[in-house]
């Protein structure tokens, strides 16, 4: 018989812990064993099927993560960045693969991963999506076959709820616009116009974000010329697209050593 890892999903009633847990529960490749959620919430205590609204699916949620963290071999973490830190660190000591989606991190919060990395595959990507991912290497090709006379702008929209821009999935595809053109993002991004801002300086990437009803996640790459544009453009229309390929990570993750990856090692792209 085929080993099939164990899987928690943090954030449990989230709009991506929903998706994860029923992607995980319905997958015949993997099963679910722990569902966490910060102490306090509602959802502690309950079957994590039927707080859903569904049938029971025989896990318990739980505010107790390192001792759901040790009976499985990966977690699936779409939080919020403090959180992350936290599971970080218990994934690494309970030897768990951690797959993590979660965006808004700053530079100095993504560093503080590395000693988790020494211990355990941590594997993270802004955006786990299969087309998004293959979108981030045609960034970096058509980046790097034009010059600046074509001024580089990433546009994203996502739903209301939405609380960092920009997203994780628009920052993604801003660095490979700046790896293909050989230039450093943080050099220049424009990241906020507003007011009196001058003329557009030639060769910054800048970026606008868009945030309204029930938006799952639309990103364009925006090429514009004098007479010309080109536009590279990823819509998602489901978030089931990113659970499956946080569970595909997770899965990968198996068989690897302690370190940090991403998607485009997952996907092999
Ligand atoms: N990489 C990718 O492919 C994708 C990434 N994302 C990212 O995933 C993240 C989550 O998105 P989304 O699901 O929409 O957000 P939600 O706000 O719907 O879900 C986040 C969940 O995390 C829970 N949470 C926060 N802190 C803790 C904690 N300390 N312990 C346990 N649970 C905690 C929240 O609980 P509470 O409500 O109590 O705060 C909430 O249930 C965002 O950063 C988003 O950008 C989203 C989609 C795709
Ligand atoms: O918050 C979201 O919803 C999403 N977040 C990710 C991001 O910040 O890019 C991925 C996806 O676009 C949905």
């Amino acid at each position: 018989m085929t080993f099939k890892p164990g899987i928690v999903v943090t954030g449990a009633s989230g709009r991506m812990g929903q998706m994860l847990i029923r992607t995980v529960s319905d997958s015949d490749k993997a099963h679910l064993v722990g569902a966490v959620e910060r102490a306090g919430h509602s959802w502690v205590g309950r079957d994590v099927g039927e707080a859903m609204g569904g049938a029971p699916l025989g896990v318990t949620v739980t505010d107790q993560p390192l001792e759901a963290f040790a009976q499985a071999q990966a977690v699936i973490d779409f939080t919020t960045p403090d959180a992350t830190l936290e599971f970080a660190a218990l994934a690494a000591q309970a030897r768990a693969v951690h797959v993590i989606g979660t965006t808004g991190m700053t530079e100095a919060q993504i560093a503080r991963l590395e000693p988790a990395a020494r211990h355990a595959a941590i594997i993270r990507a802004g955006n786990m999506s299969l087309g998004v991912n293959l979108l981030v290497q045609l960034t970096k090709r058509v980046a790097a076959a034009l010059d600046e006379d074509f001024d580089i702008e990433v546009i994203e929209a996502h739903h209301r709820h939405k609380v960092d821009a920009p997203s994780g999935t628009a920052l993604m595809l801003g660095e490979a616009a700046a790896e293909g053109r050989g230039v450093a993002l943080s050099e220049v991004a424009d990241r906020g116009r507003d007011g009196i801002t001058g003329a557009r300086e030639r060769g910054h990437i800048g970026f606008s974000a868009i945030r309204g009803g029930d938006i799952v996640g639309e990103h364009d790459v925006l090429f514009a010329a004098d007479g010309e544009r080109i536009v590279l453009r990823h819509v998602a229309t489901d978030r089931a697209i990113f659970a499956r390929g946080a569970l595909k990570a997770a899965l990968w993750g198996q068989g690897q050593g302690p370190g940090q990856y991403d998607m485009v090692d997952v996907l092999g792209l």
